[in-house]
């Protein structure tokens, strides 16, 4: 009797922590990246990943270490685990677009979007996420997006009458841009998306906004110790110990959640009333915007193509957060950009003046209109290069296989490598940031501000992303789906927002010495702050002033 209790116990409470154990040392050991070069672990349980999760400027460490190792190197990850670190063009090429659906996303990065979205586009993987993006597809195409111009005109042109209403007064105003266009572009992927009128810009009380407002900095900015640990451990056990574990999500995680549950609240209402339209009247529209794509995916009886309806609620949740955060800092990093360098802020407005000059005042513009301004879009290339809103992505190798590199690079031994050999299961972070400033793709200046790379001296042979040789929108299959969408938002608000107004450094404040004390805070999203003010929140403080006209 007393030996079967040993034996019990001895199953129940120790066999599954060796077995988790064992399973952790043959992984690692198989997955072991110590042929590359990379920094020293400063941590056994913590490798270098929380010394890059808490780094105050995102991108200083990797920057030094792509310098010193070359563009793949190997840093360590909680328990030992290594992750292969990416910036080269021809490796960027092959995992994203030669080899995609070989490189499915990484187990965390998908538990985190699943955890978020839900089983939506972003968090797919193989047929399911081709079938996602057949679904999704119809409604980003370029005739289907010029569609909405007139809807982002009308929504920039209430966000400046706004800003006009902050008492400006000769002098201008500090006023913190990071509040206003997120709830433009809120409102904009509202009404184009799902003809919902959120009035963030008008001020109407929404829980998303209010959500919005601490969700990145409550769940992705400088995680404590053991929410780093967790997340690493999640990611290491086999599949059930996973799915498991998520069932007790930390106060992060929790964070995200809260996001999930009240936009699915939304797009069931919203989804709802469109489908019961649909079923009555018929399809007879053959319209092609968000919703109306999803409600005919949902009732489609070919699975090749039909859509759950969970599947929608979490396509609207994932249009509804990627289609506006990341367009909205977008633009505050451009703003910060033309406020550094008011000689190119300048020339746009001489662009600007001259188009509306043509058109004639108060006149819609037309797409042609912004493409015609040389500089102008520039000006947006550029701040997407220096500021690739998602800094970094990760994937994990789907089998064993060997990535291919433009610059090859000496293996700890000494070794000339032009391919890196990686096992299945291995973790990859192609760093986005890294590659948009590549000296060997845009040159010595390759970390100045300058605008004009984008208009004489663009190189033909390195052609990697879906926009201008930047990766800030991905590549391949997994590409932002809403790149064309974005930037023709970016278009209709810089175009509005400089016709009225200048954009000025804001004076020092305090401790806050001005926009040299704004920082690149790693997010999830590269996202503003002030420095040492991070609980704050998000934070673009610029001083606006009204154009003499
Ligand atoms: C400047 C603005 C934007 C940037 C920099 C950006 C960047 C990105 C990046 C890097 C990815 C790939 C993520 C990954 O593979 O893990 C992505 C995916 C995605 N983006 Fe964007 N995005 C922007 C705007 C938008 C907009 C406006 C929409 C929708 C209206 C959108 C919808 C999506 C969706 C649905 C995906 C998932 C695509 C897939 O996995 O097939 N994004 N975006």
């Amino acid at each position: 009797m007393f030996s079967f209790t040993i034996k019990s116990i001895f199953a129940f409470v120790l066999l599954p922590p060796l077995y988790i154990l064992l399973e952790f040392v043959y992984r690692y050991y198989r997955r072991s990246l110590k042929f590359l070069k990379g920094p020293p672990r400063p941590s056994l349980l913590f490798g270098n990943e929380l010394e890059l999760t808490v780094q105050e400027d995102l991108g200083v460490l990797e920057t030094k270490w792509f310098n010193r190792y070359g563009l793949v190197f190997r840093t360590s990850s909680c328990f030992g685990e290594d992750t292969l670190m990416v910036a080269d063009p021809q490796a960027l090429r092959y995992v994203t677009m030669t080899s995609a659906y070989r490189f499915p996303k990484s187990t965390d990065s998908a538990q985190i979007t699943t955890l978020q979205f839900g089983r939506g586009v972003l968090s797919v993987e193989g047929e399911v996420h081709l079938r996602h993006r057949k679904a999704l597809n119809p409604a980003f195409s370029a005739t289907q997006l010029r569609q909405f111009l007139g809807l982002f005109q009308r929504t920039t042109t209430i966000l400046a009458d706004k800003l006009q209403q902050e008492e400006l007064g000769k002098d201008g105003k500090v006023i913190n841009i990071t509040h206003w266009l997120p709830r433009a572009t809120l409102d904009i992927i509202g009404e184009s998306a799902f003809d919902y009128k959120f009035g963030a810009v008008e001020g109407k009380a929404n829980e998303l906004s209010e959500i919005f407002k601490h969700m990145f900095v409550g769940a992705r900015l400088y995680p404590q110790k053991r929410s780093l640990l967790y997340r690493a451990f999640r990611r290491s056990v086999n599949t059930p110990i996973a799915n498991l574990l998520l069932k007790f999500p930390s106060r992060q995680d929790q964070k995200m959640m809260e996001f999930s549950v009240a936009s699915k609240r939304i797009a069931k209402s919203l989804f709802d009333a469109a489908s019961k339209e649909a079923k009555l009247e018929g399809d007879t529209k053959h319209s092609k915007d968000v919703l109306s794509v999803l409600v005919r995916s949902n009732l489609a009886e070919d699975p090749k193509k039909a859509l759950s309806e969970d599947e929608v609620l979490s396509q609207m949740a994932t249009l509804i957060l990627a289609g506006h955060e990341t367009t909205a800092s977008t633009m505050s990093w451009l703003l910060y950009e033309i406020t550094r360098n008011p000689q190119d802020q300048e020339r746009v407005y001489q662009e600007i003046q001259n188009v509306r000059e043509h058109a004639g005042p108060g006149v819609e513009l037309t797409a042609t209109d912004y493409d015609s301004m040389p500089f102008f879009n520039a000006v947006i290339k550029e701040a997407l290069r220096l500021h690739p809103i998602v800094p970094n992505i990760s994937r994990e190798a789907g089998s064993d296989d060997s990535i291919p590199l433009e610059y090859p690079v000496l293996s700890e031994s000494g070794e000339r490598l032009s391919h890196v050999p990686v096992s299945k299961g291995q973790r990859i972070s192609l760093n986005i940031a890294m590659y948009n400033r590549l000296t060997q793709v845009w040159g010595d200046d390759a970390n100045t501000w300058r605008p004009e790379r984008f208009m004489h001296d663009t190189r033909q042979d390195i052609t990697v992303g879906v926009y201008s040789n930047l990766m800030t929108f991905s590549a391949g299959v997994r590409a932002c789906i809403g790149w064309r969408f974005a930037l023709m938002e970016l278009q209709a608000i810089l175009f509005c927002l400089l016709e009225r107004f200048q954009f000025c450094p804001p004076p020092p404040d305090g401790s806050f010495r001005g926009l040299e004390d704004i920082q690149r805070v790693p997010a999830g999203l590269m996202i503003p702050m002030k420095r040492g003010n991070w609980r704050q929140g998000v934070q673009m403080p610029l001083l606006i002033k009204l154009r003499q006209r």
